[in-house]
């Protein structure tokens, strides 16, 4: 029996006359570790920003641990257990490590667990030794494992990464893949957005690739690769 922590019916977003998603359907399995990949504008952030609340779907349904989710609010879904990691830095860069910590912790623990379970993030993203800087003087990588650390603050059991490595040297991605791997060994459901891939060979198991707007393709890492038709429309890029 399948046991679908997310399902997409009929999923389409519409902008004026762009199709930006067109009747994505689609079922993660909970502890599921999911790429999405596909072309610039193939539809991919739009699917985030549906299924956290950001764009109300045009047509469709997301049915989230068996409840159709589709009309709530960000933070309803924040609080059943969605959290999210867009491409554009959600981090404050004129506070420090700690406090931009804090923002995300805010009515999720009590005032007495706060430090511990800064303490916690910190280690389990790997940016325990860098003191307390300003957010701005970190680096681009250290910045990402941030925000990958305020979007766990929320405990979430559904996490969306959109491009996790993006901007990332070889060792940073390669960090940043070992990191994906041990929230999704936590038992914490990963869906991605990358472009690189050698980052998703790295981590992913399923792969879906989208175009224009429609799922086009949808199976094990190796198949996708190996698939002319996906090598065709996006491999084959450059
Ligand atoms: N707020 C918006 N208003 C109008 N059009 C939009 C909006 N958001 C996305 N689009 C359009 O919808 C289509 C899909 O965009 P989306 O950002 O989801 O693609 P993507 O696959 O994430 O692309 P990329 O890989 O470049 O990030 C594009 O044609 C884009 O221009």
């Amino acid at each position: 029996m399948t046991d679908a922590i997310l399902e997409l019916k009929g999923l389409s977003k519409y902008f004026g006359g762009i199709k930006a998603n067109d009747d994505v359907n689609m079922s993660i399995e909970r502890g599921e570790l999911h790429c999405l990949i596909g072309p610039n504008g193939a539809g991919k952030s739009t699917i985030f920003r549906m299924i956290m609340g950001e764009y109300p779907p045009t047509k469709g349904e997301i049915i989230y641990e068996g409840k159709n989710i589709t009309k709530l609010k960000m933070w309803q879904r924040a609080y059943r257990g969605i959290s999210i990691k867009m491409q554009i830095p959600g981090v404050f860069g004129e506070l420090s490590l700690y406090d931009n910590i804090r923002i995300a912790l805010q009515k999720h623990v009590s005032q007495q667990e706060v430090e511990a379970e800064i303490q916690r993030l910190i280690h389990f993203v790997g940016i325990q030794d860098l003191g307390n800087p300003l957010v701005k003087n970190m680096s681009h990588g250290q910045q990402q494992w941030l925000e990958i650390a305020m979007a766990l603050a929320l405990r979430p059991k559904l996490l969306l990464l959109d491009e996790p490595a993006a901007g990332m040297g070889p060792e940073e991605t390669e960090f940043t893949a070992q990191l994906v791997k041990k929230i999704n060994a936590q038992g914490i459901t990963v869906i991605f957005i990358d472009h690189d891939m050698n980052f998703v060979r790295r981590i992913a198991k399923r792969v879906t690739v989208l175009h224009c707007g429609k799922i086009f393709k949808e199976g094990p890492l190796e198949e996708i690769e190996a698939d002319k038709d996906v090598i065709q429309i996006y491999l084959g890029e450059d």
